[in-house]
């Protein structure tokens, strides 16, 4: 894309460009684009001069670096994305209110040619309308306002065209209100990677990858860039890119997408494409399908909208037939349900997708939203999700004879140290605070729901669930059985590690319930929650000791991550709408196949990515208050709906007797109309700040 550099500084960049003032160019996205680049520290753009301002630091190659990225932009910053409503801006309603007064102040030959220069936007686009699309809301408009022209009414006729531009402009601001907001909130939750330099593996920022590193991704991560598979094999999501969840095989030469989460195995592959274009082109995608999706409820009153426009058309042209009577008639066309019915849903909705955003609950679309209205089921998990997500290393105990306690955390925490799942954390802290050190290690690999296995220094290691080592791995766990009764009692998690086949000790994790948990569980059942369940893949006596405390009657034990998704599809059949809550990798089946999954903010990145409701805060409570603010809208949206109906078919009689002028009637319709997007609006709870 073309630019041409209107005065620069060594810190500051002022560029003109044509598509900067294109209607179809994206704003936003183009802050964020750029926004991503480590030098940069501030982007303004000035649509309306086709200019771009940007701060950076970093002298003279930062500026290159810019002026690059700005020549490859990807095509999405014109972004059709968007569908490109016409767009109202400010000017337009001055226009129309001004028009609206110089119909009393202007001498009277000119008020006439005005007015039709004025309404003309509206009546070509009711007749572009009618040609394209047949009898649409625009027609009506369109018809309303030339039957006052050709009556001479000009106050009436520019009075409606200013009305219904102000209601275009109010919704036009609140949609790209919500769509910036969301944008912002969705940022990619990855800033870190593991990268292979010279055989080891190290941890480095996300932001200082460059093309042709090594990038190593295990089991549960996000992968950060683009690029192609050298080694390894594994299963990738890559729902957040193509919105569909479909399980991609990667192995040496496939493409890997930056955005897609490893679902199992692990790979290494060389970075192709890094900065800022992998990552945006992401979440351009990623708020595309949220903002574009409508809930079913919207699309229901859209639909019947759309199907009482023919039914007023028709009114209006039987009251002509019968009266002849053109000033009822364009009363008539001046009552369209349409306006009312269709705006309010989809901004209520966003309007309260937005106020819970800024309380910390992103939803990913409207969809999700009205579904977690209508849920009977909460379905949680257990780890990290009803239980604090940290966990407490409260005692290791050497069985071996040979193995100090000391060298038994540094091998689990080595053989832990790639992963983010509560036991994995609990580890490394413990290692960290006791100063133990990390070995060098080659190979890692987690085995979902049973633990990892790794080569220590030329050893295997493996970390996990009695199960795991036991039944899997044949390895003799008889010396554990007396210390385990104890540990147990005393409520806490067990892992058993062994070092080449044989069991060298016991870790105890000791875990603690939530403060908020048992609360949270009793506002969900006072709202109207028929069925409370908690899904584990701990063992039963950890699933009924957390059950008893919590005050939940359905406690399920022993749960491979594919059968939380089965078990959840089960409860789908018997007629529930279920919310799936969890934290892990070994959510993600629960929380695609539930009807609504959400997820907690610490939770794994493949769980973010598969969740369809975020709590930004490590913390229950925003949860009934989410449920319930969804039954409230959905509710608001209902009663927003009977009010529409209801006052324009009171309307509509007045005008079809004769009572009211087509002015009179316009005044009343749009202010109902305006009235309704305002009650919707009040969700977002603005005017509170
Ligand atoms: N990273 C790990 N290291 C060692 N063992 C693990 C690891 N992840 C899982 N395990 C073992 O597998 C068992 C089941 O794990 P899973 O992640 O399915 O469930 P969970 O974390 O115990 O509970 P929940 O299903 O409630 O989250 C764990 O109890 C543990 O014994
Ligand atoms: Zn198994």
């Amino acid at each position: 894309m073309v630019f041409q550099i209107v005065h620069e500084t060594r810190s500051r960049l002022r560029l003109r460009a044509h598509f900067l003032c294109d209607p179809a160019f994206d704003e936003t996205y183009l802050e964020d684009y750029l926004g991503a680049m480590e030098d940069v520290t501030a982007v303004r753009v000035n649509a309306m001069a086709c200019s771009l301002s940007v701060h950076f630091t970093g002298g003279e190659p930062a500026k290159i670096r810019i002026l690059q990225a700005l020549e490859s932009l990807p095509m999405e910053v014109l972004g059709e994305e968007i569908e490109p409503a016409q767009q109202t801006d400010m000017g337009d309603v001055y226009r129309g209110g001004a028009m609206v007064l110089l119909t009393f102040l202007l001498p009277h030959r000119l008020v006439p040619v005005l007015s039709w220069i004025s309404c003309f936007p509206l009546v070509w686009g009711g007749i572009s309308t009618l040609v394209k699309q047949g009898l649409k809301v625009e027609v009506l408009d369109a018809t309303a306002v030339t039957l006052s022209l050709l009556r001479r009414d000009y106050l009436t006729a520019n009075a409606i065209n200013f009305l219904l531009t102000l209601g275009e402009y109010l919704q036009d601001s609140t949609e790209r209100k919500s769509h910036r907001l969301l944008r912002q909130l969705l940022k990619p939750p990855v800033d870190k990677t593991w990268i292979n330099l010279d055989g080891q593996e190290v941890e480095v920022e996300v932001k200082s990858l460059r093309v042709g590193d090594l990038i190593i991704g295990h089991t549960g991560e996000l992968m950060p860039v683009d690029g192609t598979v050298v080694s390894g094999d594994a299963l990738a999501n890559q729902s957040a890119i193509t919105g569909e969840y479909v399980p991609v095989h990667l192995q040496p030469g496939s493409q890997v997408l930056a955005g897609s989460v490893l679902e199992e195995g692990h790979i290494t592959y060389q970075a192709e494409r890094v900065g800022a274009e992998t990552t945006m082109a992401r979440i351009g995608k990623f708020i595309t399908t949220a903002i574009q999706r409508p809930a079913p409820y919207q699309r229901e009153s859209e639909a019947l909208a759309d199907q009482l426009v023919p039914l007023t058309f028709g009114l209006g042209t039987g009251v002509f037939a019968l009266t002849r009577n053109v000033q009822k008639t364009a009363g008539v066309f001046c009552v369209d349900y349409s306006c009312a019915l269709k705006l309010s849903a989809p901004i209520a909705l966003r309007a309260s997708m937005y106020r819970a955003a800024t309380e910390g609950i992103l939803v990913r679309d409207g969809r999700s939203w009205e579904k977690l209205s209508k849920v009977t089921t909460f379905v949680f998990d257990k780890t990290g999700t009803l239980t604090e997500r940290s966990l407490q290393l409260s005692e290791i105990i050497p069985l071996d004879g040979a193995s100090s306690e000391e060298r038994i955390l540094s091998l689990a925490a080595t053989a832990e140290a790639p992963y983010n799942h509560p036991l994995s954390q609990a580890l490394s802290q413990e290692a960290a605070r006791r100063g133990v050190p990390l070995l060098p290690r080659s190979l890692a690999e987690y085995i979902v729901a049973h633990g990892v296995s790794s080569i220590i220094a030329g050893k295997k290691i493996l970390v996990g669930s009695r199960h795991f080592l036991e039944d899997d791995e044949g390895i003799n766990c008889l010396p554990a059985d007396v210390p385990e009764q104890e540990l147990y009692k005393s409520g806490n998690n067990i892992l058993y590690i062994a070092e080449e086949g044989k069991l060298i000790g016991l870790l105890a994790l000791n875990e603690t319930v939530r403060p908020e948990a048992k609360d949270t569980i009793k506002n969900l059942k006072d709202l109207g929650a028929r069925r409370i369940i908690m899904l584990t893949g701990d063992n039963r006596q950890a699933a009924q000791a957390i059950g008893q405390k919590l005050g939940i009657d359905e406690v399920k034990w022993e749960f491979l991550p594919e059968e939380k998704g089965g078990f959840i599809n089960s409860l789908k059949k018997e007629g529930e709408t279920v919310a799936f809550i969890g934290d892990g990798a070994n959510d993600a089946p629960g929380l695609i196949c539930a009807d609504v999954g959400i997820c907690l903010r610490e939770g794994s990145s493949l769980a973010r990515e598969t969740a369809s409701v975020l709590l930004q805060k490590d913390d229950l409570r925003p949860l009934p208050w989410a449920y319930s603010f969804s039954k409230q809208t959905i509710s608001y949206t209902r009663e927003n709906f009977y009010l529409a109906t209801g006052l324009n078919s009171a309307i509509l009689v007045l005008a079809l007797l004769g009572r009211i002028s087509p002015l009179v009637t316009s005044i009343f319709h749009n202010s109902i109309t305006v009235g309704i997007l305002m009650r919707s609006l009040s969700l977002s709870g603005e005017e509170k700040k």
